[in-house]
């Protein structure tokens, strides 16, 4: 018997405050590219490059994302780096995803503005052995892989020019953010009164920590 084909698994971190269009048809696009059977969304427990902002409860950006993740069968979301305690580190990410799936190939997906700022990322001479690292266009920022063309590879997407930045303040300004964001997550946005003051504070009934998916709900029986 042939030896069973290694799983393909797509990777996308993000700080997702909120997770927006522009973060899936990064996924999308990559897991397209480089045949991924799977892509997971891994939001981030303590962004530290994002630490002179406040940054909404992971509770908040965790659900958002499994709304806005739920109607596609070969899409997920690990809490790995929401429960993992300190700040985040991809490093960490990596190793985490990796003994939960050893079964798995990596495939870290970064849009440019990202990319641009790897070479700063803890550990990044140890990352290159633990994933292989997508780098996706993005308006405004110039793509780059520093000249590791066995470790990155670069790909034009659909220019998305939408940010969570831009979405939080829409949201302060009274403006819509339907289209921008999927439609659960406006509504979700709404209900829990997030971005009104900026701060990410709740205003509505809190979330409690939420288990009942993760990544060991594998899409198994997806596009059978
Ligand atoms: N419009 C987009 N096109 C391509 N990649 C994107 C886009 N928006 C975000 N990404 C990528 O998705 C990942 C997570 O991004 P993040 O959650 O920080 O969203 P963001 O829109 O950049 O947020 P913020 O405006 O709050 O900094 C990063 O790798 C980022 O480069
Ligand atoms: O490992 C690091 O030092 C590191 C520094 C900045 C960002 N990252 C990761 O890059 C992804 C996008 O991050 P962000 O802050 O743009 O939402 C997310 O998975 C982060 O954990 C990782």
């Amino acid at each position: 018997m042939p030896p069973a084909r290694r799983t393909r698994l797509g990777i996308m971190g993000g700080t997702f405050d909120p997770i927006h269009h522009g973060h899936l048809v990064a996924a999308s696009e990559a897991a397209a590219e480089f045949d991924l059977d799977e892509v997971v969304f891994v939001p981030t427990g303590q962004p530290w490059q994002k630490s002179d902002r406040e940054v909404s409860p992971a509770e908040h950006r965790y659900l958002m994302t499994v709304i806005a993740t739920a109607a596609n069968p070969r899409f997920s979301v690990s809490r790995v780096d929401i429960d993992r305690p300190g700040q985040t580190y991809t490093a960490d990410t990596l190793d985490d995803i990796q003994e939960l799936r050893p079964d798995a190939d990596l495939f870290f997906i970064t849009g440019a503005d990202a990319m641009e700022q790897i070479m700063t990322w803890k550990n990044v001479e140890h990352l290159w052995g633990k994933a292989h690292f997508v780098g996706v266009s993005r308006p405004g920022h110039e793509l780059t892989d520093f000249g590791l063309s066995e470790e990155v590879s670069l790909m034009q997407i659909p220019a998305m020019a939408i940010s969570s930045t831009d979405c939080r303040e829409r949201v302060a300004q009274g403006k819509p953010v339907w289209y921008l964001v999927p439609d659960g997550v406006v509504q979700y946005i709404g209900k829990y009164g997030l971005y009104l003051d900026h701060s990410g504070n709740m205003q509505r009934p809190t979330v409690e920590r939420h288990t009942t998916v993760s990544l060991n709900n594998r899409p198994e029986e997806a596009d059978e």
